[in-house]
């Protein structure tokens, strides 16, 4: 074998391990000229540039497409309208994926082993001395004529970069990683994985990759295209229907992973998942600005991003309940409670009705009007608010009977002798006497009087029954009815056996001050479910011009007059997709609900944090969706475990549990769309090997039996854990922050324990952040899910570890967010020494 090899890395550029058969430190090989890297690289630019040539053209035409939709525009006909906005967006989409391929457009190449081809397989990329030379990049890129330049990542094509192994080369001889700035290549890195086959070729690299573990962090997370891990591409190529299951500990690229994966969805199967969309869900807002760039780096803008405190339209959540609040509301008992709270009289609703039929009183009282307010929930079946109607047929009906126990029809026809004057009730008496039917008042025939119908049109036509009906059975909103369980007696009729009594008090006294935690999100989404749409207001009428032979185009041809077409829908002209269009707001300013929107793929990140309620809201989004479900139990804050697990099931399942006569849950049923595919990522890429340390200490306490991920990256840099005397950890804390401003380029996170009435709340926290830059963010233990700072300080782990059952995992996680430098401020020794291991 004659492969020159120089500069070796400890790790590899893409793959796991090192090659076979190279040598780590043998010195740069030169050819008199320059040193063989430059060689390399100056070689590598030439084909990168031929690339970016042929990109610029690329764009020239996307632009032009995007430029003839627009004049397309002009012809001002509705069909054109429809085919500029398909075009005009398409084109748009294309421009912008090509934009965003401008900045490392090129990074990978393979060279494989010669091989023959079948007529039917040709060579993916170019033939270089015998061997298929591949590059792989951020999207696809083709000659003029078609022929192959750049593979875009996620094609099949390129699964070899990510895939192959010295132990299962897969026909690769050397994988060779491109680091750019810009247009400009500034480094290379190579995995020789089949030293036998690589004659002629060299072997270059200096650890970039280790070194790019290390980087300065910006507060937003970076797509990791260039290097994701074979144990990683498994999980992103993974097959797209049923749920994707992936488990790690922190760092290990749980949530990279998830959105390389939605990115690989959309271009793999963009009809399926673009037309009806991709949700992703984190925990909170923070986390979904730290990773809304990953997707429109990868050119990928059509998935939505929500946290789980505001996917329900007009609430944002912006606090977390106590763990004992929180328990209670994400319970799953809470869906009886809320269809009790659905069922109960509406605050305000009266207790009797009266009204008057050809002067007999009729009422219904109380306890009739309870009975019937049962009677039609029963029948409601789910949907209260468009149940009005029903709600007065039945009052009807009882009234009637009501009317039979006074004395029915007899009553009135008495009444009616003794009314029976004037010129309609001349015409009516002779009419009745020729055997034929009565008339109004406007003179059209009336139904018989004293009959069930026209007792009906009296009663319905009386202010007495309309007051009463809507205050009776109003349409009611989600918020209205959570709010109205702030009063304590009507939520201790709601909770029947379904919630501990203790906690009943705090329940209403949470919503007195308020419906915004992230349990309660979940909780109106419930609501909204069992409380259905309110009825629509009719449908607008047809413009008489959709109808008008004379009419073309909005105009009368034979006036030249304009004439408005209703059916011309405002969004039509707006340049926006299906998708965005099904995002808009449900609640409109006319009170009307629109439908939820329902997506094709569903992302949950940070899933072990789920209550089953929340499973329930997310479970509505995706009844037919296939879902990618990121999560570490060890990380998990929700304590009842096994009830959010079935609950998640019933989600993903896209049913309600099913349950056998005894309320037993049964199996779920298994199908293309239950499918399972569980995956473990096992390499922590976050953390130096120093602060991983940390973090498997407060594993180890937590959660004995689990197994901390392997860091790969050594920082020579001690995390610091010091003791201060409790009264002082403040003032330690911002001097802890100070100190590290001085030490690290990046971003800081000073994380303190959860607010409590009289510690750590906004105030102080806002307090410790006054007069710091913008790269240090003061954060609750909560709110730093799955955030990453090159430097963090942890204050008062000791408080934090005891605020709640699950308070050593929380701990957990707090301590695993930094990549380079921790400092941990105790008031305790035993934590001292508990965390540095001694
Ligand atoms: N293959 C990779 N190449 C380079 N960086 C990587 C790779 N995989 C992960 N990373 C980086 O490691 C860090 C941790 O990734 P990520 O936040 O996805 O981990 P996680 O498993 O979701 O962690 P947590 O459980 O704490 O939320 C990120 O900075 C990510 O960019």
């Amino acid at each position: 074998m004659s492969s020159e090899v120089t500069d070796r890395s400890p790790g590899s550029a893409a793959g796991g391990s090192a090659p076979a058969g190279t040598d780590a430190n043998t010195p740069a090989g030169t050819d008199g000229t320059a040193p063989l890297k430059d060689r390399e690289i100056a070689a590598e630019q030439r084909f990168v540039d031929e690339a970016y040539d042929r990109l610029g053209e690329m764009r020239e035409d996307a632009r032009a497409m995007l430029r003839e939709g627009f004049r397309q525009s002009l012809a001002g006909t509705k069909g054109s309208l429809v085919d500029r906005d398909a075009m005009v967006h398409q084109a748009a989409q294309r421009a912008h994926a090509l934009d965003i391929a401008d900045d490392g457009l090129v990074f990978g190449r393979l060279d494989l082993a010669p091989r023959e081809y079948a007529d039917d397989a040709q060579p993916s990329g170019r033939i270089v001395d015998g061997r298929e030379v591949r590059y792989v990049g951020r999207i696809g890129v083709r000659t003029r004529e078609h022929d192959s330049l750049v593979i875009d990542w996620r094609a099949p094509a390129a699964e070899d970069f990510y895939r192959a192994t010295p132990e299962e080369p897969r026909g690769v001889i050397r994988r060779r990683v491109l680091h750019s700035r810009g247009h400009k290549v500034v480094d290379i890195e190579d995995d020789l994985l089949d030293p036998d086959a690589a004659e002629g070729l060299s072997v270059v690299g200096d650890g970039a990759f280790l070194a790019s573990l290390a980087r300065t962090r910006e507060g937003t997370m970076r797509d990791i295209v260039a290097t994701i891990q074979r144990e990683q591409d498994e999980v992103i190529r993974a097959p797209a229907d049923g749920t994707v299951l992936v488990r790690g500990a922190p760092g290990t690229g749980k949530t990279a992973v998830a959105l390389h994966r939605v990115a690989y969805l959309l271009f793999r199967h963009r009809r399926r998942f673009g037309s009806r969309g991709v949700l992703v869900v984190g925990p909170n807002p923070r986390f979904t600005s730290y990773i809304e760039r990953v997707l429109p780096s990868l050119g990928e803008g059509s998935a939505t991003l929500r946290s789980l405190g505001d996917l329900v339209p007009g609430v944002t959540a912006s606090a977390h309940d106590t763990p004992e609040l929180a328990r209670a509301k994400g319970s799953e008992a809470m869906v009886a409670v809320l269809r009790r709270a659905v069922t109960d009289h509406a605050p305000g609703a009266p207790d009797e009705l009266r009204v008057v039929y050809r002067g007999v009183v009729v009422r219904l009282d109380r306890g009739r009007l309870d009975r019937l307010r049962a009677e039609v929930h029963r029948r409601a079946r789910g949907s209260v608010n468009t149940a009005r109607g029903r709600a007065a047929e039945v009052l009807l009906d009882a009234l009637w009977d009501a009317f039979g126990r006074l004395g029915g029809p007899q009553a009135v026809e008495e009444d009616a002798e003794a009314a029976g004057q004037g010129e309609l009730a001349l015409w009516n008496s002779i009419l009745a006497a020729d055997g034929l039917g009565e008339l109004d008042a406007d003179g059209r025939p009336a139904p018989r009087r004293g009959s069930r119908e026209e007792f009906d049109a009296r009663v319905r036509e009386q202010r007495a029954f309309t007051d009463f009906l809507q205050a009776w059975w109003p349409i009611r909103t989600p918020l209205d009815v959570l709010t109205a369980l702030s009063d304590p007696a009507r939520l201790r009729r709601a909770a029947g056996r379904d919630l501990d009594r203790g906690v009943l008090d705090a329940l209403a006294a949470s919503w007195a001050s308020g419906i915004r935690t992230y349990q309660d999100v979940a909780l109106l989404d419930e609501l909204d479910a069992q409380l259905g749409s309110p009825p629509r207001p009719p449908r607008r009428r047809r413009a008489p011009a959709a109808d008008d032979p004379f009419v073309v185009d909005g105009v009368n041809v034979l006036t030249g007059e304009a004439v408005p077409d209703e059916d011309w829908e405002p969004g039509m002209d707006e340049l926006t997709t299906s998708i965005e269009r099904m995002e808009r707001a449900r609640r409109v300013d006319d009170g009307v609900v629109e439908e939820r929107p329902e997506y094709a793929h569903i992302v949950v990140d940070e899933a072990q944090d789920l209550s089953p309620m929340q499973w329930r809201m997310l479970g509505r989004r995706g009844r037919q969706a296939s879902w990618t479900i990121v999560e570490d139990p060890a990380q998990s804050a929700w304590e009842d475990l096994q009830a959010a697990r079935a609950a998640m099931d019933a989600a993903l399942g896209g049913e309600k549990p099913a349950r056998n006569r005894r309320g037993r849950r049964q199996p779920a049923r298994t199908s293309a769309r239950t499918v399972r595919h569980e995956y473990e990522l096992t390499t922590n890429y976050r953390n130096s090997v120093e602060i991983a340390a940390v973090s498997a200490r407060v594993l180890a306490e937590a959660l004995p039996e689990a197994r901390p991920a392997r860091a790969v990256r050594e920082s020579g840099l001690d995390p610091v854990v010091r003791v201060v005397p409790a009264e002082d950890l403040r003032t330690a804390a911002r001097e802890a922050t100070e100190e590290l401003l001085g030490q690290v380029e990046g971003t800081i996170g000073l994380i303190v324990p959860m607010p409590t009435a009289d510690a750590w709340t906004t105030a102080d926290r806002e307090r410790l952040a006054d007069g710091l830059p913008d790269r240090v963010q003061v954060l609750d233990v909560l709110e730093a899910k799955g955030l990453e700072f090159d430097a963090a300080v942890i204050a008062a782990p000791e408080t934090v570890a005891s605020q709640s059952p699950r308070g050593l995992r929380v701990l957990y996680v707090a301590v695993s967010r930094a990549t380079q430098r921790l400092t941990v401020l105790t008031s305790s020794p035993h934590w001292q020494s508990l965390l540095l291991g001694h």
